[in-house]
């Protein structure tokens, strides 16, 4: 499997994919609903469902995990499919969306950081850098079609799309909201953030774990456009037909040009960013104070 790191890079999930996906329906493909024609074959897995549309090379991925929480397999499933559509010359573009009522995606997984060996820590992270530098660098156009609330992680999701559309619903908030669950966003979401919303508003929003809804999203810059909540496929739709009418060539060196140092820092220093991490979501206070949050969700649901 090609990385989107070179050879540094080999969580075991990452080498034995199939090994995760066993019993599901990943690599098979079955008519589209209400499709049949050429290019309305879908394809998926247990947890990201595709359905590419040969005729216009625009595949929409949609996300259909509990919450979307970013579990290890989650994150596995969606590099392959990623990675399935980058191969195929027949796809430009990607619109990325739930399938799950109300969440866009709630972020990091916290059983994957909670109670866990720093071995397992370490595979996580590295295949969320993985994740994060494969979107980020995608040759393909991303439009983040965001139908539910979108914290933290799932916000690392829709920053590494070239495109936002979020649905006008108070509920749906967006933000890097890390340091109110006293963690703290790595050095390259950060990065990612600053290149979004610019510095000052980073900074602020960064501290205070901000989570905007969708009027101030869009002021700040962190989403282009915010529409009805039945609006939001089709506002993706006109979006991604916008960024195609850009020939590929000139779009995809001009995206590789911005974000390219981006990515490139992460990549540097790639080994040390995940020892940071696992040392840090090991400390027996930070695991205190994740669990105390897992709690608090679970009670709050009851
Ligand atoms: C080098 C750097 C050093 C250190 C770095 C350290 C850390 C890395 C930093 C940053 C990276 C990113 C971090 C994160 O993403 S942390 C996760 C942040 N996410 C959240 O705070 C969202 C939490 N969830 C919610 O607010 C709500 O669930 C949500 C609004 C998304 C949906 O609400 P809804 O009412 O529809 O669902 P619930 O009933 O609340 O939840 C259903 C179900 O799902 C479980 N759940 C929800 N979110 C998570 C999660 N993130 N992880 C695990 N499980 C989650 C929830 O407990 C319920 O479970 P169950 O009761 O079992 O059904």
């Amino acid at each position: 499997m090609a990385l989107a790191s070179g050879v540094r890079f080999a969580p075991r999930a990452l080498l034995r994919p199939w090994a995760l996906l066993r019993g599901t329906t990943l690599g098979r493909t079955e008519p589209a609903a209400g499709g049949g024609g050429d290019g309305a074959r879908r394809f998926g897995s247990q947890r990201v469902l595709v359905e590419p549309d040969a005729a216009s090379g625009v595949a929409v991925m949609k996300l259909r995990n509990p919450s979307n929480a970013l579990s290890l397999e989650l994150l596995t499933e969606l590099v392959i499919s990623l990675e399935k559509l980058e191969n195929d010359k027949t796809f430009r573009g990607i619109i990325l969306t739930s399938d799950c009522p109300r969440v866009f995606c709630a972020g990091l997984d916290l059983t994957e950081i909670c109670g866990r060996n720093p071995a397992h820590c370490a595979e996580y992270w590295k295949a969320m850098q993985e994740l994060w530098l494969r979107m980020y660098l995608s040759s393909l156009v991303l439009v983040a079609a965001i139908n539910g609330a979108c914290p933290a992680g799932g916000c690392i999701i829709a920053l590494s799309c070239d495109c936002r559309v979020l649905a006008d619903n108070p509920k749906y908030r967006i933000g890097l909201n890390e340091t109110l669950l006293g963690i703290i966003a790595p050095f390259w979401l950060k990065d990612t953030y600053v290149n979004t919303i610019g510095h000052r508003a980073s900074e602020q929003a960064l501290q205070l774990g901000s989570l905007f809804p969708p009027a101030e999203a869009l002021q700040v810059g962190l989403v282009d456009q915010v529409v009805p909540e039945d609006q939001v496929q089709s506002t993706a739709l006109s979006e991604m037909a916008r960024w195609l009418a850009v020939p590929d060539h000139a779009r995809q060196l001009t995206k590789n040009m911005m974000r390219k140092a981006t990515a490139d820092r992460l990549l540097r220093q790639r080994d040390a960013d995940t020892q940071n991490f696992v040392s840090f979501v090991c400390r027996d206070s930070i695991q205190k104070s994740l669990q105390a949050y897992l709690e608090k969700l679970r009670q709050r649901k009851g």
